[in-house]
């Protein structure tokens, strides 16, 4: 999309407290209409108040948020949620009990008559796969489904922007994961806009297009999870993003790092003059088994994930990496296996 579109969702230095607390300050960001963002933090690093504000239930000390290009909220000045067109799914569904699935999707469409209300209801049940459980009750169904029910009932009202938040940590891992892809391909079925919070890396990798890493009310780096894995711009988000470690190195060259692993193609960056150590980021991914190469890594550790097996390894200097090997290579703890680097454009820290 071009830079020059503007975006559905934008927050302008957004500043928001509760009492004398400021949870953050100078928040910024946008979200072009079509796409899933995701600000993944900590407990407490203030995503659950900015989804909050962004919805008109807090409001804001500072800055402009704007939907369409439209003031939503600034200081003294507050849309109210009713009328902003954001839909909102909850982490404990907020189903009413005592109404059906079919009345709890028409909740928000009291504007249509009963004809459309009908038609829309059943559209939005059919988009979540439930219109065969409309008339059951919210205690009759799983918690999937019951999230799919949320779901429904903030997409009936043709919302512009929907928030996510934390909607599938009440769910089992498995499930969880799945219902994430599932609602990724729903709402990009709709072509709609939306933001999720989390604090589990693996739904917001399944679910955002650019995700947002937060800490203690800042966003880190707001990127796509590739290159949050491997390009991260600060070690916090290193280390916050995927697994990893760091192994010491010498920079020989803008991009070329002396390591025990040998030579490795680092980004380009000005951090640290030539000759300098540095921490270079070494995801398991990056490391290829190979019996012929002559660096030898000790096996300390093993854990069975099923289809791979993620091996802590030992290197001669007694730093430790990780690597994921296909579960048919089995080692045992104390084996020697040769090792190397096969990523490029790896990422470097100043030494710790
Ligand atoms: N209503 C409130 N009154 C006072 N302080 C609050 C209120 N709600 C949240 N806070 C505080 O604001 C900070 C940010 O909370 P917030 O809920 O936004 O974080 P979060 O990143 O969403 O955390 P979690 O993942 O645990 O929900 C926390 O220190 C929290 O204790």
């Amino acid at each position: 999309m071009s830079n020059t579109t503007p975006p559905l969702l934008e927050l302008d230095n957004i500043e928001c407290r509760y009492d004398d607390q400021t949870i953050f300050k100078n928040l910024s960001f946008a979200i072009q209409t079509g796409e899933l963002a995701c600000l993944l933090g900590a407990s407490g690093c203030g995503k659950t108040t900015a989804l909050r504000a962004i919805a008109g239930f807090e409001p804001v000390y500072q800055g402009v948020i704007r939907l369409n290009g439209n003031m939503i909220s600034a200081p003294n000045q507050l849309c109210p949620p009713e009328k902003r067109q954001i839909g909102m799914v909850f982490q404990d569904y907020a189903l009413f009990p005592h109404q059906t699935v079919f009345d709890n999707v028409a909740f928000g469409l009291r504007s249509l008559n009963k004809v459309e209300k009908k038609e829309r209801v059943e559209e939005y049940l059919n988009v979540v796969g439930l219109n065969h459980l409309a008339q059951r009750y919210p205690h009759e169904l799983s918690g999937g489904q019951q999230q799919r029910v949320a779901l429904a009932r903030a997409l009936a009202p043709r919302p512009a922007l929907i928030l996510l938040d934390e909607p599938f940590s009440n769910l089992d891992v498995d499930l969880r994961e799945r219902l994430s892809l599932e609602v990724r391909d729903i709402l990009k079925g709709q072509g709609m806009t939306g933001l999720l919070v989390t604090h589990d890396q693996h739904e917001a990798f399944a679910l955002g297009d650019k995700i947002g890493v937060m800490r203690h009310g800042e966003i880190l780096q707001w990127d796509t999870a590739y290159n949050l894995y491997h390009e991260p711009v600060e070690r916090y988000v290193a280390d916050f993003i995927g697994k990893g470690s760091f192994i010491k190195g010498q920079r020989l060259g803008v991009n070329q790092i002396e390591t025990e692993l040998g030579i490795v193609q680092v980004k380009a960056t000005t951090q640290n003059e030539i000759g300098y150590t540095v921490d270079v980021l070494i995801r398991p991914d990056d490391i290829l088994l190979d019996p012929a190469y002559p660096l030898l890594a000790t096996v300390k550790q093993k854990a069975f994930k099923g289809s791979e097996t993620l091996y802590t390894l030992s290197l001669p200097s007694g730093a430790q990496i990780f690597s994921l090997f296909s579960s048919h290579q089995d080692y045992p703890i104390g084996a020697q296996i040769g090792v190397r680097v096969v990523a490029e454009q790896l990422a470097t820290f100043p030494a710790s």
